[in-house]
């Protein structure tokens, strides 16, 4: 299987905030952007993948600026990591200022996505290969996070995330 590279999965989404979506404070409601960050991370890793894939876990999100009604928001996700048959797909948020048009990050947030066969089964998925410097950081912490994931989930035993106990260790 030939590898590939983080923007053959870039998924970019553009959309307003309306008035169903925000919370009393006229903030767009942080399971809205939930829902959006879901919708492009399955498709940047259904362009990974070219498989079924399912949401096995959400890392990490952040909420650090809110996000007012009327704002232009950007959700764009890409794979930084690829494992056997999982993906972690890391998303920036963005907002256009109405006046001057330029962006500032807004949130981020890290998922995991697992490609499937047509009855539920892992599968396996192509590497994937990081260009950029960026996208080598992300690329080489996303063990550590992998690691995290699955002790957290019960899934690893403590002892067994080698990578993740390095990062103390330093
Ligand atoms: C093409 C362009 C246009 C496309 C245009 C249309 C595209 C449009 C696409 C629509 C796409 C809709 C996307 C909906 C996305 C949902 O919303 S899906 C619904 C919510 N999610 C679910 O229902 C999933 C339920 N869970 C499961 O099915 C199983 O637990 C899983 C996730 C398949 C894992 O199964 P398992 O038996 O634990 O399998 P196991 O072999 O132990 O683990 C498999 C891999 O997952 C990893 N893993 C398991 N749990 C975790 C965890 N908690 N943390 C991290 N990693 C984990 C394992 O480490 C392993 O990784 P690898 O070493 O193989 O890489």
């Amino acid at each position: 299987m030939e590898a590939k590279s983080p923007s053959e999965s870039r998924t970019i989404l553009t959309d307003l905030v309306l008035p169903s979506e925000t919370n009393p404070l006229n903030n767009l409601f942080g399971g809205e952007l939930l829902a959006r960050m879901d919708r492009a991370a399955s498709i940047a890793a259904r362009r990974h993948s070219r498989r079924i894939v399912v949401t096995a876990s959400v890392n990490h999100v952040a909420f650090n600026k809110a996000i007012p009604l009327g704002s232009v928001v950007t959700v764009e996700a890409v794979v930084s990591r690829a494992f056997k048959s999982s993906m972690e797909i890391y998303i920036d948020v963005w907002v256009e200022d109405r006046e001057s048009g330029r962006r500032s990050k807004a949130n981020e947030a890290i998922y995991t996505f697992v490609a499937v066969d047509e009855t539920g089964t892992p599968i396996q998925i192509p590497a994937l290969e990081p260009e950029s410097e960026l996208e080598k950081q992300r690329y080489e912490a996303a063990l550590r996070r992998k690691q995290l994931s699955l002790v957290l989930a019960g899934k690893m035993k403590p002892k067994e995330a080698t990578e993740l106990k390095a990062l103390f260790e330093d």
